[in-house]
């Protein structure tokens, strides 16, 4: 590894040393379930369009539909406004949706309901592509009183969070450890 490979590797190992664990792998893991079965209940029959939302989603995506036991589409859209901040900026939609949404139920799962704006801003979109019925789940909710609008919502929400940056299932800390199975957050944000 090149010196600064190896560096970038100490540093992220030390911020996964000092970080505290907010919520563990197996709350994560009931929490998905919980939303699985809230899911099928409303769209099991509705041969739903569950988008991904890159690259946050994927993770949450992932454990939500491999509990989803009924005929379903995937596909994913890419928008992003953190990149490698802790605080949000101007949306950037990278990929909007490929598929045609008329008509049809939409379902779009994110890592983190945090201000809302992602969120808003894909939800407009989605209604305005003439989709039948819009949603979303996240599996994260965090708590302040900062949200795009008062009373945002997801559809389906996993767990309630404190107001601290997080990391882990699908959230990254300066580009890393979205792959990891719980949520912390640095020590000091
Ligand atoms: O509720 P908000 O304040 O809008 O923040 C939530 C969004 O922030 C993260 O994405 P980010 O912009 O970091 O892009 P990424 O998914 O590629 O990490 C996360 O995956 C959500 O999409
Ligand atoms: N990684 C990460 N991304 C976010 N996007 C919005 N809030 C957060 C957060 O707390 N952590």
């Amino acid at each position: 590894m090149t010196e600064e490979l190896t560096l970038a590797l100490k540093k992220a190992q030390q911020i996964l040393a000092d970080a505290d664990c907010l919520i563990t792998e197996e709350q994560i893991s009931a929490a998905f379930d919980r939303m699985a079965e809230d899911v099928t209940a409303e769209l099991g029959e509705r041969l739903p369009l569950i988008f991904s939302v890159m690259n946050g989603g994927l993770f949450a995506t992932s454990e939500l539909v491999k509990r989803l036991k009924f005929p379903l589409e995937m596909d994913y859209m890419h928008a992003t406004r953190y990149r490698m901040e802790t605080k949000g900026g101007e949306l950037d939609w990278r990929v909007s949706p490929q598929v045609s949404l008329k008509d049809r139920y939409v379902l779009v799962v994110d890592d983190i309901l945090d201000e809302g704006a992602t969120l808003a801003a894909i939800m407009e979109f989605c209604r305005a592509q003439g989709a039948a019925g819009v949603y979303s789940a996240v599996l994260v909710d965090k708590k302040h009183d900062r949200k795009a609008f008062p009373d945002l919502k997801a559809s389906f929400t996993g767990l309630e969070v404190e107001d601290r940056f997080l990391f882990g299932c699908g959230m990254d800390f300066q580009g890393y450890f979205r792959n990891l199975p719980a949520i912390y957050a640095p020590q000091g944000l």
